[in-house]
């Protein structure tokens, strides 16, 4: 079985390139460790500050963003990152080549009840010249490679260089991430769904009348039964969607006026987007393909829809 370092080598990774995913790699692992001690580590449990997104920040939000920033800014080839707990970007070096942007920690409220959590990232190329919030507003179509961590019974890593979707697993004995799942793929159809019920009352009437005829099942315009699924962690519902297909989706809707939708484009859509197509599946905001959306801003959120083509493509039918 390949290591990461192998796995990079056959698929004529940079070097620079691989450097950087080994950072990150090596530091999940790390984040991993934390993950897994839990309350004996001390990392439970919420801090007094909010982020700029108004969320009360977890201790393991803090904890997981410091341990990233410091290993970027020490890896020597990245100029700046953007993270959901930073408010600005962070320019780390005045040379380098990459950008990158990351949700150290997603799935937080499932942190407390040792439930599935991850690291999600997305890197993107450094223009040349000076860094700004501007360098970092290229569309998801730019992103040279992509990925998660997810901290679950096993840490697996999911990772694209542009050439196909990977799945490693760390293994615990040697501490190195193992290829375990090469070329992923998802299937076209499927009868599961992801989706936050809770919320039905304040979708739009497209999402609405798409779920109401997956409810209705086999006597429904369907004509087959569905089953749902909801991780609370996009995280870990895109890594089932990688597994075993189906269709997640964070739509838009009205329950806070000011914030129709809940996913950031960055470090949450993209990244995930880039991974879901890569494994032949697909991304859309309902109206856009979500790789294709020029970013306005680094927290910008946008409607998610994503996984088995088919089942997205029937989604969007009623979007039109
Ligand atoms: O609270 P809800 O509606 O279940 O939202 C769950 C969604 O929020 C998120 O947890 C947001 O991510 P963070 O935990 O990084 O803020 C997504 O991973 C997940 O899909
Ligand atoms: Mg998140
Ligand atoms: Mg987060």
């Amino acid at each position: 079985m390949q290591t990461l370092a192998q796995a990079l080598a056959e698929k004529a990774v940079p070097d620079s390139l691989t450097h950087l995913i080994n950072t990150l790699a090596t530091t999940s692992i790390s984040i991993s460790q934390a993950v897994r001690r839990g309350a004996l580590a001390g990392v439970l449990g919420t801090t007094d500050h909010e982020n700029v997104q108004g969320e009360t920040q977890k201790k393991l939000d803090v904890i997981t963003n410091d341990m990233l920033k410091e290993a970027l800014a020490a890896a020597g080839n990245v100029r700046a990152l953007a993270s959901e707990e930073e408010d600005e970007p962070v320019i780390v070096s005045d040379s380098g080549d990459f950008l990158v942007c990351f949700d150290p920690l997603d799935g937080s409220s499932n942190i407390d009840i040792n439930s599935l959590v991850g690291t999600i990232f997305s890197v993107l190329p450094a223009p040349a010249g000076a860094v700004s919030e501007q360098s970092f507003l290229q569309s998801g179509r730019h992103q040279v490679a992509a990925g998660y961590v997810l901290y679950g019974a096993a840490t697996m890593l999911a990772l694209t260089t542009g050439k196909g979707t990977q799945l490693f697993t760390l293994d615990t004995d040697s501490n190195e991430f193992v290829l375990t799942q090469d070329k992923v793929s998802i299937a076209a159809d499927t009868a599961e769904f992801a989706i936050n019920m809770s919320n039905q009352r304040f979708w739009e009437s497209p999402m609405q009348r798409y779920i109401d005829d997956l409810l209705q099942g086999k006597n429904g315009p369907r004509g087959k039964s569905f089953n749902m699924r909801w991780i609370a962690a996009m995280v870990g519902d895109v890594h089932r969607v990688l597994c075993r297909g189906g269709i997640f989706t964070y739509p838009t809707d009205c329950k806070n006026p000011d914030k129709p939708y809940k996913l950031r484009l960055m470090y949450e859509a993209n990244p995930m987007a880039m991974l879901v197509e890569q494994a032949g599946g697909s991304a859309s905001t309902g109206y856009q393909n979500i790789l294709d959306i020029a970013p306005e801003a680094i927290h910008q959120r946008v409607a998610v829809i994503l996984g088995s083509t088919n089942e997205v493509a029937t989604c969007l039918q009623y979007h039109k």
